[in-house]
């Protein structure tokens, strides 16, 4: 991983924001595209891929374990899998970055390969719990030494054939039903997740695209997938579709500056993913859905979004797996709506690139806004509008979502204010700032 310096930045005042803005792919869908696209036997194609830090890791895991990936001069990246059951065994440890999706989901992969790896990542990953990947592949038969507290670096050893399970998540995480399912792609017989909470399920939809023979069903239990192992993946064409998690920003962005009007084209809306766009209609944004329709096997529409004045709401805690990534940016819409917002059950916002609860609480106080932090969320009582205070420095803690979350806050201050380093965008959106130039003008 390229290691930058810290970069930091001072944002102020906007005027109103105008224009179109094209998001970058999927991240959550970019990585599974490589690797699944890593273990069909011939030439998947993928368009459209997020070429942000955290998904060239992934890129870099594959190559390092036998699959050919490469990025053509047309941009569109090309990959000769290894075959399920083929992946080699890299020759040094797996560099991370910041990626918890990257490391989560190739433990997985890799628990029903005969192969040893070590993974190391950056100061935010390694205090990144990787327990809850640990415990179900162990009971697949994999084996771990890990860093205290189940922490990277950690060196895992593979075993084909691994044993199926039926596992119950005892978090709401796609990454850790995607590390089971994983696993269970190489391992006789049907290997199964109950998830009693939904979350994001491209894992499910791309394997399906790539010929696994996938079950969903709904139980009183909850959804129960099923996978049948010893699976061979035929390779596919994929258009990976836009980000909601970096759309999320902009829609953002346009709601609290007054006079903004975004269009924000391809952006992916599965159902397990548009928290976010329910709950800123619940607080009174104007957001319109243009031409519905699928891409990479993923509803998408373009979004117009025009500013509206915002009101605080309780948000409703079932919805959180739906836009995990996205409450810090809905903290800071809260910061600006009138009356208080209340939005707890978000405690996995802990465990992210930093404690996303107590992060976003300093940023925003050092921003003048007026946050209560709880053990699950934040309650937030908004200016009904008005401008930040800003003048304040804010530490991003290697945490992307911080440092464009509090970018856009930033728009919305009177005075500027000031990120100690932005660099961490890269990881999901290497464009960011260009982008925000373009449309403020
Ligand atoms: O599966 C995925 O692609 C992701 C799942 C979520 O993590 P958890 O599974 O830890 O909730 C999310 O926060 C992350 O950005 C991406
Ligand atoms: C939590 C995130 O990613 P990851 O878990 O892949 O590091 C994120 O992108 O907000």
């Amino acid at each position: 991983m390229t290691s930058t310096a810290p970069r930091p930045l001072a944002l102020s005042a906007a005027g109103p924001l105008r224009g179109t803005v094209r998001v970058p792919g999927d991240k959550s869908i970019s990585h599974r595209a490589l690797m699944f696209a890593g273990l069909a036997v011939g030439e998947s194609r993928i368009t459209g891929l997020l070429e942000g830090e955290d998904v060239l890791a992934t890129a870099a895991a594959m190559r390092a374990m036998g699959a050919q990936v490469e990025r053509g001069e047309d941009g569109v990246w090309r990959v000769h899998g290894v075959g399920v059951g083929g992946l080699l065994q890299p020759r040094t440890a797996l560099d991370m970055g910041n990626s918890g999706t990257s490391t989560r989901l190739l433990m997985g992969l890799i628990a029903s390969h005969p192969i040893t790896v070590t993974f190391t990542g950056d100061a935010s990953l390694s205090s990144r719990p990787m327990g809850r990947v640990i415990d179900p592949l162990t009971e697949m038969g994999a084996e771990f030494t890990a860093s205290p507290g189940g922490r990277l670096p950690l060196t895992m050893r593979g075993i084909c054939p691994a044993v199926p399970i039926a596992y119950r998540l005892p978090v709401a995480s796609a990454q850790v039903k995607s590390a089971v399912l994983l696993a269970g792609l190489n391992t006789p017989g049907i290997t199964r997740v109950i998830e009693p909470v939904p979350t994001r399920d491209h894992s499910e939809r791309m394997l399906r695209g790539f010929g696994a023979e996938l079950t969903v069903e709904e139980t009183a239990e909850g959804r129960v997938i099923s996978i049948t192992g010893e699976a061979e993946l035929t390779p596919q064409q994929i258009e990976v579709p836009g980000d909601p998690s970096s759309a999320a920003f902009w829609i953002v962005a346009a709601s609290i500056v007054p006079g903004s009007e975004l269009t924000i084209a391809n952006v992916g809306l599965n159902p397990t993913r548009a928290g976010l766009v329910q709950v800123l209609r619940m607080m009174g944004a104007d957001i319109t859905e243009a031409q519905p329709r699928i891409v990479g096997g993923e509803p998408v529409a373009d979004l117009i979004v025009r500013h509206a004045p915002l009101s605080g709401i309780e948000v409703p805690p079932e919805l959180a797996p739906s836009m995990i990534d996205e409450y810090p940016i809905l903290f800071v819409a809260a910061a600006l709506a009138q009356g208080r917002t209340v939005a707890r059950g978000a405690e996995e916002l802990r465990v992210k690139e930093s404690d996303r609860i107590a992060v976003m609480a300093a940023a925003l106080e050092a921003a003048g806004a007026h946050v209560e932090e709880v053990a699950d969320g934040l309650i937030i009582d908004g200016s009904g509008g008005d401008p930040l205070p800003g003048g304040g420095t804010i530490a991003s803690r290697l945490d992307h979502r911080i440092a464009m979350s509090m970018s856009v806050a930033g728009l919305a201050c009177s005075r500027p204010l000031t990120i100690d380093d932005v660099s961490p965008v890269a990881t999901s959106y290497p464009n960011f700032y260009e982008t925000l130039d373009a449309v403020r003008r």
